[in-house]
């Protein structure tokens, strides 16, 4: 509401701002739109890029060579010197950075911790060293005499009037961002975050959603890159080096990386805050010194220290205390998210077969064979580092077995990753609990259900996806309602007590409709009367046809719920049988110490 207020001060004001103030807002309008990128990147995806200034570049260079070189008029006969060649500029920057932008991503973003970081320091120098060196861009004194805009006849040769679509392009970039993050493929990107496991393990194909977006934020740089040559007529490699990209990075970063308006918001207080200190400096201390970037940097500094989220999360909490959220529209029909058909009671949903896995001379699986049927609780029990958790892995497409053979509703899935697992019907808990904590528990379990639904980017940027994503909603809070968690809808995950968040997990299982549910660990943590209702909620589905793999530590638990026991030990299977059977054999006593009486719970 407040943003919308001063957006539109802003528009009434514009025709009566002094010609420096509507520079200066274009220019905040310009950084900003390459900001919201970053926020994307860094704040949502968790991807730290220090390179975008290059993307900058791209953009300008692209239209500055085809509106003034000769070879390029040459190239477009009639139309050079026309109105359309800017736009034909932005056309080729965009594909360029597309095209550059997916290839740097494909080598670049499967790097992981500081190395993503590094690389894009190393193609941000060399991108930007390359448009100084380039005889045909004007080497370090780059390209003048590029034409204003003009749109219908119009020219955009006034800031002021450049101003104006500088800033309808970025609200329009917000929309569609702000579209994209409330939607599936917006939980997809939110997921990145949390590590591949997670999204994997949910079905999103983690590799493809990190290059899209970075795609997407180089694009968002280009397009700012064009509005930029455009505004000042002609471009140097200057505004495209390594420090204007780690201003952006800043501007993200201050604002509160991850939310979109904190990228405007930082890239306001940096453009401002820079033009006072270059102003008042050099009065204070003399103009020997860039005493502004010490002072720039030590600012920066305090900010990051005081506001580790930003600027904008505090915002919005000073602000709530006076207005209350816009509430959730519901819409008043629903359409219904795709079913599978769950296989007949009793048939075979999992099959390990002499699965052993081997880290370097530890044999952590020695040929351990199971199965899971539907209708049927399985528990996998063992003592501490016997090979449950590296046995889960084999079973869940997160690690493939040395040897063996893993089949999932009949196929082979050696070498298949996690989310074909899931695709195939499987839904999985961790041991250690993996929810966006600041997400709304709603939010946590909506991404289970993500192959449920088939809306890709640009139906859920153009807000084509509101069915689907109501029957999402929908099924997420019909699963937290099931698992008793319903006036917890809205909560952030993390403020739940952690056996709360392990029940959050099963809801996010269950809403991706799955045939086989591995659980690990589901009771620790629980109180009885929850592990009473985690064991009626358990018994439930069992009833309806799913197969349950639980491994689990809580004996009591197992013992009263489990149709079948495998018990491992130092890797292999010592015993399966039905609970009588497992609790009577002298091998699992032997193998728990003191087992006699922690068995017989
Ligand atoms: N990535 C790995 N590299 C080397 N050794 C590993 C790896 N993962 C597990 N191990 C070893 O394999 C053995 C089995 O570990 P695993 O975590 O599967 O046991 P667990 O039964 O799940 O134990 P817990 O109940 O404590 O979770 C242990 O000796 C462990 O140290």
């Amino acid at each position: 509401m407040l943003t919308l207020a001063a957006v539109l001060a802003l528009a009434l004001a514009w025709g009566f701002l002094p010609e420096f103030t509507v520079v200066v807002v274009s220019y905040i309008g310009l950084y900003a739109l390459v900001a919201v990128g970053l926020c994307m990147l860094t704040g949502v995806g968790g991807m730290t890029s220090f390179g975008q200034a290059a993307f900058v570049g791209m953009g300008a260079y692209a239209t500055a060579w085809l509106c003034t070189s000769p070879t390029a008029a040459a190239w477009m006969g009639p139309l050079a010197g026309s109105a359309i060649v800017p736009w034909l500029g932005l056309a080729l920057g965009l594909a360029i950075t597309f095209a550059l932008a997916w290839g740097l991503g494909a080598i670049t973003v499967k790097l992981s911790g500081h190395y993503l970081p590094l690389c894009t320091i190393a193609w941000g120098l060399s991108l930007y060293f390359l448009f100084g060196n380039m005889a045909f861009l004007g080497g370090q004194t780059g390209i003048t005499g590029v034409p204003a805009l003009v749109i219908g006849g119009y020219s955009l040769a006034s800031p002021r009037a450049l101003g104006v679509l500088i800033w309808a392009v970025l609200l329009l970039a917000i929309w569609l961002l702000h579209n994209l993050l409330d939607s599936r493929e917006g939980r997809a990107v939110r997921a990145l975050k949390s590590g591949r496991l997670m999204a994997e393990s949910m079905g999103v194909d983690t590799a493809r959603q990190r290059i899209k977006l970075f795609v997407l934020a180089a694009l968002l740089a280009a397009m700012s890159g064009w509005l930029y040559a455009h505004m000042q007529r002609f471009v140097n490699p200057t505004p495209f080096n390594l420090n204007i990209g780690i201003e952006y990075l800043f501007m993200a970063v201050v604002g509160g990386a991850g939310h979109l308006w904190g990228a405007v918001l930082g890239a306001a207080l940096i453009t401002l805050l820079k033009e006072k200190l270059q102003d008042v400096l050099p009065s204070l201390l003399g103009s020997s010194g860039n005493f502004e970037v010490i002072v720039f940097g030590l600012l920066m500094l305090l900010v990051l220290q005081r506001f580790a989220d930003g600027l904008w999360p505090s915002l919005e909490r000073l602000g709530s205390r006076w207005l209350k959220p816009d509430a959730r529209p519901q819409p008043k029909t629903v359409q219904s998210l795709a079913q599978r058909k769950l296989p007949a009671s009793g048939s075979v949903l999992l099959a390990a077969d002499r699965v052993t896995k081997r880290f370097g001379g530890l044999v952590a699986n020695d040929a351990v064979s199971m199965n899971v049927k539907a209708g049927e609780i399985h528990a996998l029990i063992g003592p501490n580092g016997a090979g449950k958790s590296t046995f889960f892995n084999m079973i869940s497409g997160v690690d493939d077995p040395t040897e063996g053979e893993v089949r999932l509703m009949d196929r082979p899935m050696q070498r298949h990753p996690a989310r074909e697992f899931a695709a195939l019907g499987l839904g999985r808990t961790f041991q250690h609990v993996r929810l966006l904590g600041q997400r709304s528990v709603l939010d946590n379990v909506a991404l289970g259900a993500h192959l449920r639904a088939r809306r890709g980017w640009v139906a859920s940027m153009l807000r084509l996806d509101r069915g689907e994503e109501a029957a999402i909603v929908a099924e997420a809070r019909r699963q937290i309602e099931r698992v008793g968690l319903a006036e917890h809808v809205d909560a952030p995950a993390s403020s739940l007590a952690l056996g709360q968040q392990r029940i959050v997990e099963i809801a996010r299982a269950l809403a991706g409709q799955p045939a086989l549910l591995l659980l690990d660990e589901p009771a620790a943590g629980l109180r009885h009367l929850e592990k009473r209702a985690l064991a009626q909620l358990l018994s439930q589905l069992r009833a309806e046809g799913l197969g349950i793999l639980v491994v689990e530590h809580d004996m009591e638990f197992v013992m009263n719920l489990a149709d079948r026991i495998t018990v491992l030990e130092f890797g292999t299977v010592i015993a399966e049988g039905t609970p009588a059977e497992v609790q009577a054999n002298p091998r699992v006593l032997d193998a728990y110490l003191g087992g006699a009486e922690e068995l017989s719970a």
